[in-house]
């Protein structure tokens, strides 16, 4: 069987502005696909209070804390889990730099500065290392296999 070069996941949020236009949550999974990531798993949630303090508990304290947990509260996003050799780079690379108005002038072609409103509200999210990418997609994937996973890894190389 010829083999395949080794795959990565990410965990990549579509944040609540994206996700209420149906349209233009077409055309970023079209996008994500054009860009050969694999769409492994996905989820259509609506996070509570304390669900949003959770996965962002590392930014308590900062300024726009209060404001970011409101903002992912605020409607349904979606939760993807993102599969291709250097997924993590690849999907950061993807969405742009995390300001939107920034990503308009230094990375025009990408979704933030495509799709993104202001700081906060930003439109997308992507692991930024693969220890946070496990923990982060065990965050909203708990029944993800990983060791299936891994084995379909070895198996194709
Ligand atoms: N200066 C800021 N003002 C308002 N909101 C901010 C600011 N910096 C970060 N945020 C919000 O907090 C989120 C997490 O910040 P972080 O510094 O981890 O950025 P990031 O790694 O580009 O984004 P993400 O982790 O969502 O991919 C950002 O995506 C954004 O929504």
């Amino acid at each position: 069987m010829p083999s395949r070069p080794l795959t990565q996941l990410t965990l990549a949020l579509l944040k609540p502005d994206l996700a209420a236009n149906s349209a233009h949550v077409g055309k970023v999974f079209a996008h994500i696909q054009q860009n050969e990531f694999k769409v492994l798993a996905h989820k259509h949630l609506l996070w509570s209070k304390s669900q949003a303090e959770a996965f962002y508990g590392e930014h308590r304290g900062k300024f726009f804390f209060e404001r970011l947990c409101g903002y992912m509260t605020s409607g349904h996003f979606y939760a993807l889990i993102l599969e291709k050799p250097n997924a993590i780079t690849d999907w950061r690379a993807l969405i742009g730099p995390t300001h939107p108005p920034r990503a308009r002038i230094n990375a025009p072609d990408t979704l933030r500065s495509l799709y993104g409103m202001t700081d906060t509200r930003n439109s997308f999210h992507g692991s930024d290392a693969a220890e946070t990418a496990k923990n982060e997609i065990q965050f909203f994937f708990p029944e993800f296999d990983w060791e299936k996973w891994n084995q379909d890894q070895q198996r194709s190389t």
